[in-house]
């Protein structure tokens, strides 16, 4: 088995092989909640609602606040990685566009 074969089959079933900016991503958990894809993560995640997604928000900002202090550059990244899509997971929740962010950057 190769390295990438390996890295591609450890990969947890929510994650998906594709390498993705941060608008794609964006882009593609629009369609999904749009469409109420059956068995996504997002899906779920916004049935559950703000109060949930809000508790994840805080869960991942630990784990990075722990990775950058404790672990490697990948496993903050990854962290990282996991709270900017929980993040946009509230945004599609209340309605929030990539534009209404921009414009406080
Ligand atoms: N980038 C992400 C992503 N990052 C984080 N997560 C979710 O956030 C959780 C964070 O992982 P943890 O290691 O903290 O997991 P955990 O605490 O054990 O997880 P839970 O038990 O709380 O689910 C994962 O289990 C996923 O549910 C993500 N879920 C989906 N995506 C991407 O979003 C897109 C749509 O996904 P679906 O809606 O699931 O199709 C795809 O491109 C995915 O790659």
């Amino acid at each position: 088995m190769t390295a990438e074969t390996l890295r591609r089959t450890a990969r947890p079933a929510w994650k998906d092989t594709d390498v993705k900016t941060f608008e794609q991503l964006f882009g593609e958990l629009s369609a999904k909640a749009a469409a109420g894809e059956p068995g996504s993560g997002t899906v779920a995640a916004l049935e559950a609602g703000v109060h949930s997604i809000g508790k994840k928000i805080v869960e991942e900002a630990a784990e990075v606040w722990m990775a950058a202090e404790y672990e490697s550059t990948d496993r903050t990244a990854e962290e990282i990685s996991q709270l900017l899509y929980h993040l946009q997971v509230v945004m599609l929740a209340r309605g929030i566009t990539l534009d209404d962010v921009y414009a406080h950057l």
